[in-house]
């Protein structure tokens, strides 16, 4: 093709000026071509700017060397960066088309879980590890998550080079980057098929979201997934399978949520709650407690959260909810109950504290209503809350109007009232409460309560707890436990059958209690636990219980306990309460599939760190073959009186010689004897630890 005619053909006023400064060119001996195109754009400035007459140079060696003229090369170039554009916005038209009329997308918010998840698989996925356009991201890790040889290789190195302390300074600077897709369009194949990824972010403007409310603009993140075909079947297979494998990865943990911060609370739902943990499960059998008060909240439990009983609720008009009330002395198991359970059932926690300042009586409704279908709700130390009635003459106002307006909570205070005539409060003294307080209220209440703060952490009344937890708007389904040290103090509005179907008491700890917290301590990680169920195990004074043996356990369709052998039987009314249970779970079982292990088989997972410091422990360590630890152990539990500590105080204990059980057994003595003048000093210094 001859470029020169048809550029004179398509543009004759540039050609004839061309032609003119060809002219000029001829005069500087200088070629024709390139520079008669050139010289009419650039006026006559060429001459004397040195890169031109460079450029001059090469297209004069490039011409006389190559023997083809410069032009053709040059306009090859321009061509073919002009296809390019043109083929780029074809592209764009028909992809867009196509994406349209032929290909199913699905987006994915950062505001939501399972863009997270989504990223975690995306990182691992071979091609976007060797993708050229990625994001790199401080890969930290949580205080359960495993970490590698290579992270702890350099924990060991410690300044001093003595390699007896380990030193984690800039462990995360150290730490390998995650890779992330880039902003931008990445594709791979999933199962044979072909996804397109578009990750992207835009600015929006919030005009209330910023801190002292202040309008900000935040960041909003949108993967959008898409493949070929008018079904997006395929990306929500991919999506299942990402959540999957994170959840794989997640197995045996339990999540804790707290509220979030209130200015994320307003855009409810989701936003309400925060993830604040991740922990491991916590074994049931590592929880000490009566057996048989185990037993009956695990089969409870198990019966509430069965798929058929919102059916059988619902026919009944009975309100889909259970709540559990935790009491007993504080360090007795309380809070580790509720995460055992939570981590046999595979729930989440979610964790609420009353006195939270922020907290008024319409977030904690809207917190409630925003809850998962099936969750542990924790209220802890709920008699710390400083809940009062709204109509008593001592409680101060709350934050919210909701009290008088709100029918629901008045009537069942009408009702909890109407249990006991004297708690009645006459007329003359709801018209009392309903007074406005004045300046010497608000003096006589700061005198009361010592300095402000406890007046304002007062922002939950009595009956917005009641109607948050069951209120008609209130949420079903959840499994609410809440714990305190002195039930007496609880309004017997709060734990009123339908709020409380189950309590559960917790004592300072048995001897039974004290053995079995010492053969936890020192029994062999992931160890059978034959120890405690040893036939040699002598009977401990006073005790003449059998040690409860291993079994196993099913569930039945309708979740009834069953299959269960080698259990104590306990109950005689309940057949479903007859077992022990160490139930082991993944994240998120079908109740239907309950099945459990032996009583003493752990899950726990053994820790792969290996500290240089237990060099000099090691030595000193003093390990008990089983039959030796059961003979120790009762030994140790024999020298403990009953009810006399916490099982808490009893760990504290044994943790400060946690490799050393004789050590502990020949000390037990002089603590025990310490700790009792202690408590009789009523001092909080240990003069023995
Ligand atoms: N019954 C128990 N079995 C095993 N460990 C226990 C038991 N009770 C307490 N502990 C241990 O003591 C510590 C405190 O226990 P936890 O927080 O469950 O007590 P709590 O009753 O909730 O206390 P508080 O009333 O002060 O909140 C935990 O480390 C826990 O492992």
């Amino acid at each position: 093709m001859n470029f020169n005619s048809l550029l004179r053909g398509a543009l004759p006023t540039f050609v004839a000026n061309a032609d003119h400064a060809s002219n000029i060119s001829a005069e500087n001996g200088l070629p024709d071509g390139l520079l008669d195109t050139l010289s009419p754009l650039l006026g006559m400035g060429f001459q004397l700017n040195p890169l031109m007459r460079l450029f001059m140079i090469l297209y004069n060696l490039v011409g006389s060397h190559l023997g083809i003229d410069p032009t053709y090369i040059i306009t090859s170039v321009g061509f073919l960066w002009a296809v390019n554009k043109v083929w780029d916005q074809l592209y764009a038209t028909f992809y867009g088309l196509a994406r349209q009329y032929f290909m199913a997308n699905i987006e994915v918010s950062n505001s939501d879980d399972i863009y997270y998840h989504l990223m975690k698989w995306l990182a691992a996925q071979p091609k976007m590890v060797d993708s050229r356009s990625l994001t790199a991201e401080t890969a930290s890790k949580g205080a359960w998550e495993e970490e590698d040889e290579s992270e702890l290789q350099t924990a060991r190195v410690s300044p001093d080079g003595s390699g007896i302390f380990l030193n984690f300074s800039n462990q995360e600077a150290q730490a390998a980057p995650r890779f992330t897709p880039a902003m931008g369009v990445h594709d791979f194949w999933f199962r044979g098929r072909y996804f397109k990824l578009h990750r992207k972010q835009e600015s929006l403007f919030d005009p209330s979201a910023g801190a002292n409310g202040m309008p900000q603009y935040k960041d909003k993140e949108t993967l959008v997934l898409s493949c070929f075909g008018r079904s997006p079947e395929p990306i929500k297979q991919l999506l299942q399978h990402a959540k999957g494998q994170y959840y794989l990865d997640h197995q045996a943990k339990t999540i804790v949520r707290r509220p979030s911060p209130q200015a994320m609370r307003r855009y409810g739902q989701r936003h309400s709650w925060q993830q604040v943990a991740n922990r491991p499960v916590r074994p049931m059998q590592t929880v000490v407690l009566d057996d048989e008060q185990k037993i009956r909240i695990l089969s409870d439990m198990n019966e509430y959260l069965h798929p058929a009983t919102p059916r059988w609720y619902a026919n009944r008009g009975i309100p889909l909810r259970r709540g559990y009330l935790f009491h007993g002395p504080p360090g007795t198991g309380k809070t580790s109950l509720s995460f055992a359970l939570a981590g046999v059932f595979g729930l989440d926690i979610y964790v609420i504290s009353l006195l939270d300042p922020t907290l008024t009586e319409e977030d904690l409704l809207a917190l409630f209503t925003s809850l998962p279908r099936r969750c542990v709700v924790l209220l802890e130390d709920i008699d710390t809350a400083g809940l009062k009635r709204s109509d008593d003459p001592e409680a101060p106002p709350t934050s919210s109007s909701s009290d008088d307006d709100d029918e629901k909570s008045t009537k069942e205070q009408e009702k909890a009232d109407g249990k006991d005539k004297d708690k009645k409060p006459s007329k003359k003294t709801r018209h009392k409460s309903k007074k406005k307080w004045n300046v010497s209220d608000l003096a006589r209440e700061l005198k009361r309560h010592g300095n402000i703060d406890s007046i304002e952490k007062k922002g939950i009344s009595l009956s917005g707890l009641l109607n948050a937890i069951d209120g008609v708007a209130s949420h079903e389904g959840r499994v609410l436990i809440m714990t305190t040290n002195k039930p007496e103090t609880l309004d017997e509005a709060l734990i009123r059958p339908g709020r409380v179907d189950l309590q559960v008491t917790f004592t300072n700890a048995t001897q039974q209690q004290a053995r079995e917290l010492f053969i936890r301590m020192y029994e062999p990680d992931s160890s059978c636990r034959a120890a405690l169920s040893s036939p040699l195990a002598p009977p401990l004074t006073p005790f003449s219980e059998p040690p409860p043996t291993p079994f196993s356990l099913s569930s039945d369709k309708d979740g009834n306990l069953t299959d269960v052998s080698g259990a104590t039987e306990i109950g005689d009314d309940d057949a479903s309460a007859i077992v022990v249970a160490t139930i082991t779970t993944t994240k998120k079982p079908a109740p239907l599939k309950l099945t459990a292990t032996t009583l003493y088989n752990s899950n726990s997972s053994s820790s792969s760190s290996i500290i240089a410091a237990d060099r000099d422990n090691e030595k000193a360590e003093d390990k008990l073959r089983p039959a030796e630890l059961s003979h120790v152990a009762t030994q140790f539990a024999a020298k403990i009186p009953p009810g006399q500590f916490s099982p808490a105080e009893l760990q504290g204990f044994l943790l400060k010689r946690k490799k050393t059980p004789r050590r502990a057994l020949g000390e037990v003595e002089g603590w025990v004897a310490g700790m009792m003048a202690l408590k009789a000093s009523r001092t909080r210094v240990l003069a023995v630890q």
